[in-house]
Parts: structure tokens; C-alpha cells; sequence
């Protein structure tokens, strides 16, 4: 299977761990399959009164292979783990690496919990790749080979039984457990799906539900979703057992065969009596070595299954251009261009731009206005690329944006989008966001100039910022920006839970920090339009008038209409 190819080629990586885990296995399965044998073969000699010295040299032997055989599980153990866990950090963090470019699509088109749920489960699962599927049928394949050969030694026939009863385990006995698994196995991983879609959903969304009273109708729902996934995994636990005792059902079938063939052959005089016990105890322990076999379809399917949905969720990113090389510099002005842009989102029947032609010259402040749904943080989306356009051409500094590599784009760029995260700590953390370079001072002086004067640095932040209210949220992502030392101001509604007041005095601080940048602002309010040097006028996806603030008002166009309706509303407000 190609997905498992990933996880083949991290294996090579980890070879020398897994050599060792193989050789602990096979020690400890063949020290296993001697002790046993040994035991069986001590307690028939004993029948025959042996001297003294052939007893304490058997006893002693039991004893050596005993501490040989849990030392070699040991070191089996600690090999084996120690090659999962590097195996794992190596998948996750080249799954996240190709992950970090897909996120806005990929979070757009799937539930979040889904997603997350997904992810962590399926890295989690492909663990029982290498411990469960990969490397113990080696060893057991191993250790059988050496038991056959060493009961040959003894009889032929009873080593044939042998080969017969591996073949059942190897085989016939996962066969079966793998087609009753097929049906079972989706069934639950499709509802452990549903029920974490059902818990972050009620997590999320617990506020809302309660103040709309459907928290009860949510809780049945995940109660219900709950049970059903409980009920599935207990009908996957039962299937497996099932196999498991269908293996221990060949196991002791086997035996009995050695049991009754001995008896035979040594009626026969072509085997001798005292080995009986010898070789039942062999096959006794040689199968429970085997025992992992049972189980090994099922986590076989659950590693393929889970690799084959990592590698779907990043296949985008496999597809994708070599990561371009040219640098945005961070020191300059910035230039942009769109020419002729459309885009259109994945599943969506219309496009958000359409033939989009907009020129912003270096150290321009233009503001972009229109109607929620007109496509104006699509615009910003695509110029910070984060996303890429369906047609037509974006420029940077006269460089194809394709060109430029995104980090430099984000490095150079102080943007402030509509909803931003806050993590749980203090102000001083969620400004810093893990930056270490700025002193207290700094940045007290950026919170005055964001008017956040009732805050200090060591006030707590809730998880999501749940303790700030939506204007204090707003500051202190300006803040974060103004902190920042790019050359290029992404503004989408920075403001607008701001009073008017408070908006007019950050809005001073940020024009006289951007003198000299370029900087785009999305606005819905259209008063203080006038300092900009342009505004931009957009409706369903496209350009509808563009011009300073005079000249849009002279126009009397589609702007003079928004304003006269703001107008009118503003007065409205004041008359009640
Ligand atoms: N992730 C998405 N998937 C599909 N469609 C989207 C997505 N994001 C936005 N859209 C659609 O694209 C169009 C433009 O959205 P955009 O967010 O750019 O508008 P906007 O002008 O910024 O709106 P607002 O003023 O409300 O923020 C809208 O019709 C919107 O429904």
C-alpha cells in the first residue's frame, strides 16, 4: 500500500532500534519455546530417577533461560518503544510541516473537531504499525522456523504438525478475523467521528446552546452518540476476542495432536517416550508466541486505514510547487498589484472575485469599503497567500507573488484580521506570542498607544481571550501589530467594536506608525475616510468605484449612497 510507504521509509531510518528489537524477540521467543521444552523434558527425566548432577543442571538451565528470557523481553520492549516513539515524532512533525500551507483550506471545508479528532487519532494509530504488524510476525516467523527445525530432531511427523498448526495461525486464523473486521472497523471509526464532532461542537458552542436552550436536546444528542460508540467497540472488542480464541482453539488442537501422534510413534518405537512432555510444552508455547497474529489484521487494516486519510488530508501539499525563493525585503515600502484577479472557493457555486484590477503604490494608504460578502478579506487573504488565486496575476514589489516565499510575505506583514486568537495567559503573553525581544516598558508604551490604558501586561487571558471583551480583543490585536516592524499594514475591521471616540485615537497612533508604509484597511463605517489616500468600493466580488474621499463624494456613486445611508442612520440614532 503507497500511504504505508511513509511509515517504510521512517522504519529504515530507525533500523538499527528495530534490529535490536527483532534479535530481544527472537531471544526471548526461542528462551521461551527451550525453557518450556525444558520443563517438560525435566519433569519425564525425573520419572527415570536421573543422577543428582543431570538434575541440577537441568533446574539450573530452566533457571538461566528464565532470566534470559525476560532480560531479551526487556531490551525487546525498550527497542521496539524507543523506534515507535522517534517514528512518531518524525511522522508528526512532517505531517504538520506539509499541514502548516493547507490549514485556511482544509480547515474551511472540514468540522474542526472532525479534524482534529482525525489527526491526533490516526497519528496515534499508525504506533500499532511497527508494534503490532510490522516486525512481530518477523520474530514469530523466526521462532517458528527454529521449533520446527529443532522438533525435527525428534520426529518429523510431529515437526509436519508443527508447520500445519503455523500455517493455521498465520493465515487461516487472521483471514477469518480480518473478514469479520472489515464490516465492524468502519462502523466504529465512522461514530468515534460523530462523537467527537458531537463533543467539541457542545464545547464550542456551550453558551450559545444554553442561552437558546438546546443544551439538553446537545447533551442527548452526545449522550446518544457516546453509547453508540461504546457499543460499537464493544462488538470490535468481542470480534477480536473472538480470533484470539479461535488461535488458542488451534493452539491446544495442536497440542493434542502432538499428544496423540507421540503416543502413536512411541507405540510404534519410533519415538522416545521421554520427549512426549518435551515436545507438547514446545508447542504450547510456541503458539502462544504466536498469538499477536491474531490480532494483527485488525490493527494492519487500523494503520492503513489511518495512513491512507494523513496522506489524503496532505495530499495538496505533495502536489504543490517547489516552495518559491525569492524574498519579500522587509525594509522597503511595499508595492501591490492585482491584474484581472478572480477566485472562487472550493464547493462554491460563485466566484468571491471576479476580474479584480487594483494597483497599491508604495507607502498608499487605501481603504477598501462594500457590502459584508463583497470579497474585500478574500483580497487580503490572497495577497498574504494564504490562499492562491483561481485566474490572473498578484505582484509584489513587481515580483509574481508565486515566486515569493510565503514566510517573507508574513515576516514583512502587520495584519490584524477580522477574529484573532488569544491563548490562555496574560496580556504580556498574547503580545509577545513567544517573541522574547521586547522589554516591559515597550511594551506598556504599545498598549497606551492602543488605547488599552485599563490593562497591564500581567492581567490574565482566558482561553480564546473569554475575559476580554470584544473591544479590548480588538487593541490588543493592534497592538500585536503595531508591535511588529513590517513594512505592510492589513487592516480587515480592526475597529469596529471600538467607540468612535477610542477608534479616531488608535486610528491616530496607527497612521502616524504607517507614515511611511503601505497599509490596506477594511472598514464598514465610513467616517475619518478622508485621510486615506484611496478608497476602494467593492460589491459581489468586484471593483465598483474607486477614488479619494472628494472624488468618490463628487462622483455621487455607489459611495455617496453607502454615506448618505450612514448619515441618515447616524442621524436617526441621534434624533432618538
Ligand atoms: N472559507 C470560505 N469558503 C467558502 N466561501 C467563502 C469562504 N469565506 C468566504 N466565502 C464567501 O466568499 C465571499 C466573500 O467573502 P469575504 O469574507 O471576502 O467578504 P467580505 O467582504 O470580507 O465580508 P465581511 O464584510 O462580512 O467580512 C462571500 O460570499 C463568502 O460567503
Amino acid at each position: 500500500m503507497n500511504e504505508l510507504a511513509i511509515l517504510t521509509k521512517a522504519m529504515i531510518q530507525e533500523r538499527k532500534d528495530i534490529a535490536m528489537a527483532i534479535i530481544g524477540g527472537f531471544i526471548a521467543g526461542i528462551a521461551g519455546v527451550s525453557l518450556f521444552s525444558l520443563s517438560g523434558y525435566l519433569i519425564s527425566k525425573t520419572v527415570f530417577a536421573p543422577p543428582l548432577y543431570t538434575l541440577i543442571v537441568l533446574t539450573s538451565l530452566v533457571k538461566i533461560l528464565g532470566l534470559l528470557r525476560a532480560a531479551s523481553r526487556y531490551a525487546e520492549r525498550l527497542y521496539a518503544h524507543r523506534a515507535t516513539f522517534s517514528l512518531l515524532s518524525r511522522l508528526r512533525t512532517s505531517f504538520f510541516a506539509k499541514l502548516i500551507p493547507l490549514t485556511p483550506g482544509i480547515l474551511g471545508k472540514k468540522r474542526s473537531g472532525e479534524l482534529l479528532a482525525r489527526i491526533v487519532g490516526d497519528v496515534e494509530s499508525l504506533q500499532h504499525y511497527f508494534l503490532r504488524v510490522a516486525y512481530p510476525p518477523i520474530i514469530v516467523v523466526m521462532v517458528f522456523l527454529a521449533t520446527v527445525l529443532y522438533t525435527s530432531a525428534f520426529s518429523i511427523w510431529i515437526a509436519c504438525l508443527f508447520v500445519v498448526g503455523m500455517l493455521a495461525a498465520a493465515f487461516v486464523v487472521p483471514g477469518l478475523v480480518l473478514l469479520g473486521l472489515r464490516k465492524v472497523h468502519g462502523r466504529v471509526r465512522r461514530q468515534r467521528t460523530v462523537f467527537s464532532t458531537e463533543v467539541t461542537e457542545l464545547l464550542y458552542g456551550f453558551r450559545d446552546l444554553k442561552v437558546y436552550g438546546q443544551l439538553n436536546k446537545r447533551e442527548e444528542q452526545l449522550q446518544h452518540a457516546s453509547s453508540a460508540l461504546s457499543e460499537e467497540q464493544q462488538a470490535s472488542a468481542v470480534h477480536l476476542l473472538r480470533g484470539q480464541s479461535l488461535h488458542a482453539f488451534v493452539m491446544y488442537l495442536i497440542s493434542w495432536g502432538v499428544l496423540v501422534l507421540g503416543a502413536y510413534l512411541i507405540m510404534n518405537g519410533s519415538f522416545a517416550g521421554v520427549f512426549l512432555a518435551m515436545l507438547v510444552m514446545t508447542s504450547l508455547t510456541v503458539f502462544e508466541e504466536a498469538a499477536p497474529m491474531a490480532t494483527l489484521p485488525a490493527y494492519k487494516q487500523d494503520s492503513e486505514h489511518a495512513a491512507k486519510r494523513l496522506a489524503e488530508t496532505v495530499l495538496a501539499a505533495d502536489v504543490q510547487a517547489p516552495q518559491p525563493t525569492a524574498i519579500l525585503s522587509g525594509n522597503q515600502a511595499v508595492s501591490l498589484e492585482l491584474c484581472g484577479v478572480s477566485f472562487q472557493y472550493e464547493d462554491e457555486w460563485r466566484p468571491a472575485l471576479r476580474d479584480v484590477s487594483l494597483h497599491f503604490p508604495a507607502g498608499s494608504k487605501t481603504a477598501i469599503v462594500g457590502p459584508s460578502g463583497s470579497g474585500k478579506t478574500t483580497i487580503i487573504e490572497l495577497l498574504l497567500k494564504l490562499r492562491a488565486s483561481t485566474s490572473g496575476q498578484i505582484r509584489i514589489n513587481d515580483v509574481s507573488i508565486d515566486q515569493l516565499d510565503d514566510a517573507s510575505i508574513w515576516q514583512a506583514s502587520n495584519v490584524v484580521m477580522q477574529y484573532s486568537h488569544f491563548f490562555r495567559g496574560t496580556i504580556r503573553d498574547n503580545l509577545l506570542l513567544g517573541e522574547e525581544r521586547y522589554t516591559d516598558q515597550a511594551l506598556s508604551a504599545i498598549l497606551d498607544k492602543a488605547q488599552l490604558t485599563n490593562k497591564s501586561l500581567d492581567d490574565a487571558v482566558y482561553e480564546k481571550g473569554e475575559n476580554l471583551s470584544d473591544g479590548e480583543k480588538q487593541r490588543i490585536a493592534l497592538a500585536r501589530a503595531m508591535l511588529r516592524k513590517g513594512r505592510l499594514w492589513f487592516l480587515d475591521e480592526p475597529t469596529s467594536s471600538l467607540d468612535y471616540i477610542t477608534e479616531r485615537l488608535v486610528f491616530r497612533q496607527l497612521l502616524s506608525q504607517a507614515r511611511d508604509d503601505t497599509l490596506i484597511l477594511i472598514c464598514h463605517r465610513l467616517t475619518g475616510l478622508e485621510e486615506m489616500d484611496r478608497i476602494v468600493v467593492m460589491d459581489h466580488g468586484r471593483i465598483m468605484e474607486a477614488g479619494t474621499y472628494a472624488e468618490l463624494m463628487e462622483q455621487k456613486g455607489y459611495f455617496y449612497e453607502m454615506k448618505q445611508i450612514e448619515l441618515q442612520m447616524v442621524g436617526e440614532q441621534c434624533e432618538v
